[in-house]
């Protein structure tokens, strides 16, 4: 219909647009899909050139690796936390092999297929509503996913398995999916900006009264990921665009999250301000006062909201997108990655037994050995230098084949499949290689014209024979630390000098995008909170719990701007991943084979 695609593979070339992120923005349609997930063309995914240049200092600072380290305690406590109603699931075998709940009864799914997730005439969705095809949802309360239909029906107790429930060693279904995206909602909420989702919770207890931000999420949610050909056509034809249509129950959720943005600004501005004051009076006092100025998103945030340098300053307006965008951002990409990973441990169990061993290797202290381990410090008010457990959370990040595991996994299984850019002026892109044209000619570089569209196949990119070699599709995590310096270098330079990989923000990867501070840095601010979170998440997991699946089942990945994995004979059961789960007794003999 007129328009130009480009899909690029060849490193130079990707590399190129990647680091122009100004020149080379993301498409209107991209920004308007965003747009309307995270509240708005203010946020930091959707802001561009000198909004966005100021955007991403200012938020920089949230996301640097100290800032970073000082969230560690919450990923603690929420995998601790998922890690326990796991725990107590294997506990009660005989709950969990009774189909006591009536929803997973075959007559209760057929019911359930008929649901529309559409939230047109509703205001508030029913969680059951929202537990459709569409839909994984963590913010659809407890509703035991239609794949899972052995959930236990006990309430759980919040301790692992009791003294009087003889441990379980036989494996149970769980659908891990809808439980590590409440856990990493739990975790993006209370290290962003101190506001508890309480979604795990909720789910454990089969409560359905979740906080009220969770339920207007859910309906944004529902409402962007639906599919609607109408979206297609306004992708082609732009004067559709116009002709956008908001439904009451997505006008009452996007002043929901406008009106509870507004409270938590309010009850963290006295802090915040009051810190800055004392650091502004420090040059002038004689005692040296400890204050330091909080570098959360929250506090970083409201500094920026009152700041009289016009380059430090955000409105208010882009505070609450702000809110929206990381809330969106930064759960679903954690969650969808963990549930990859856990799949690839379950396909591969001698992968699954060394991780095992390397993390038992490390011993838990025992100040932390308590099921109730609870953060030693609030949410809101992060702390590096207050936690004493930051040397054993240190000790984790630096685990050789755990750092290996999650780098196989994040490039086998990116959550952002494709990025989108266009070409803003006439330009040429330069390639690695000269290619042959559709005319026969040989080409050493590529024109674009402005509007040209520009694909970025991330996901292929990290299969790219010519990058990681013939096995580039095999889970192999040794990859990365046999000789991996040696590999990276050649990656590098490739066997006849060209540029073999592409240079991503991490690991010669385009998984967490691309970027050039001077020129458009679009690449993931939040990728350091991202990898720690998930390898303190797989510590504590993957320590207790084995993970295997039922061989004859084939899982398979559907894109909707996330990549979330399907039953492929059970396409209406939606976006789930059943796993078998079954607690691992400590073994000494185990930790002592990883170390010979
Ligand atoms: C495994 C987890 C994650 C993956 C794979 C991932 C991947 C990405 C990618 C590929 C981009 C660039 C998109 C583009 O250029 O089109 C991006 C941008 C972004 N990510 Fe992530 N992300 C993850 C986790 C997170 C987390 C935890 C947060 C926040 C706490 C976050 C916040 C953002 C934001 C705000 C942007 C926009 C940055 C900008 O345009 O300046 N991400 N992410």
């Amino acid at each position: 219909m007129g328009g130009r695609r480009l899909m690029l593979v060849d490193p130079v070339a990707v590399n190129y647009v990647m680091s122009r992120g100004y020149d080379y923005p993301k498409p209107d349609f991209v920004r308007d899909s965003l747009a309307s997930m995270a509240a708005g063309y203010e946020g930091l995914l959707t802001a561009d050139g000198e909004m966005h240049r100021k955007q991403r200092k200012i938020l920089n600072q949230a996301f640097s690796a100290a800032q970073v380290k000082s969230f560690t305690p919450i990923f603690w406590e929420k995998a601790i936390r998922l890690r326990d109603i796991w725990l107590d699931f294997t506990a009660s075998p005989a709950s969990f092999f009774t189909p006591a709940d009536p929803l997973t009864t075959p007559e209760a799914l057929d019911t359930l297929e008929d649901v529309d997730p559409e939230p047109a005439t509703t205001n508030t969705l029913s969680p059951s509503a929202l537990t459709t095809s569409f839909l994984p949802n963590p913010f659809a309360s407890f509703v035991p996913s239609k794949a899972s239909p052995t959930f236990s029906t006990t309430v759980t107790s919040r301790h692992a398995p009791s003294n009087t429930t003889e441990p379980s060693t036989a494996p149970c279904r769980l659908d891990v999916l809808p439980w590590l995206a409440r856990a990493t909602l739990d975790v993006i909420g209370a290290a962003g900006f101190g506001y508890a989702f309480n979604s795990l919770e909720a789910a454990a207890e089969r409560r359905e009264n979740e906080s009220e931000l969770a339920r207007a999420f859910a309906v944004i949610f529902a409402t962007a990921r639906k599919f609607r050909v109408m979206t297609v056509l306004q992708v082609w034809f732009p004067v559709l665009r116009n002709f956008r249509t908001e439904n009451a129950a997505m006008r009452q959720a996007t002043a929901t999250m406008r009106k509870i943005g507004l409270e938590l600004i309010e009850q963290r501005r006295e802090t915040v301000l009051s810190e800055t004051e004392k650091v502004a009076e420090k040059t002038t006092s004689i005692e040296g006062d400890k204050t330091v100025l909080g570098r959360d998103l929250l506090s970083v945030l409201i500094r920026s909201n009152v700041a009289e340098i016009p380059t430090q300053r955000m409105s208010l307006n882009e505070i609450l997108c702000q809110i929206s965008t990381f809330l969106a951002a930064g759960h679903e990409t954690s969650s969808s990655s963990l549930t990859w990973t856990l799949f690839a441990l379950a396909r591969n169990p001698a992968v699954q037994h060394k991780l095992r061993a390397e993390l038992r290797s490390l011993s838990i202290p025992s100040s932390l050995h308590s099921h109730d381990a609870s953060p030693t410090q609030s949410p809101s008010s992060p702390n590096l230098e207050a936690d004493p457990h930051s040397g054993f959370f240190e000790r984790i990040m630096q685990l050789p084949y755990l750092d290996a595991v999650v780098r196989e996994s994040l490039r086998l299984f990116a959550p952002i499949t494709t990025t989108m850019r266009v070409a803003s002026a006439d330009d040429v892109i330069p390639v690695g290689l000269p290619f042959v044209d559709r005319r026969g000619q040989q080409c050493e570089e590529i024109r674009v014209r402005p509007g040209d569209i520009i694909s970025i196949p991330i996901q292929a990119l990290n299969k790219n024979e010519d990058t990681w070699g013939v096995d580039a599709d095999v889970f192999r995590p040794e990859r990365w630390t046999q000789g991996r310096q040696d590999e990276e270098e050649e990656n590098r330079k490739g066997a006849c000098g060209r540029r073999t990989a592409v240079q991503g923000l991490w690991g010669n990867m385009m998984t967490f995008g691309g970027g050039n501070p001077v020129n458009g840095n679009r690449s993931c601010i939040g990728y350091r909170f991202a990898l720690s979170e998930i390898k303190i998440f797989l510590y504590v997991l993957v320590r207790d719990l084995e993970f295997t699946i039922d061989p004859a089942i084939e899982i398979e990945k559907k894109v909707n701007v996330l990549t979330r994995p399907c039953v492929k004979s059970e396409p209406h059961r939606g976006n789930q991943m059943p796993l078998y789960i079954r607690r691992v007794p400590t073994d000494i003999h185990h930790e002592d084979v990883y170390h010979h």
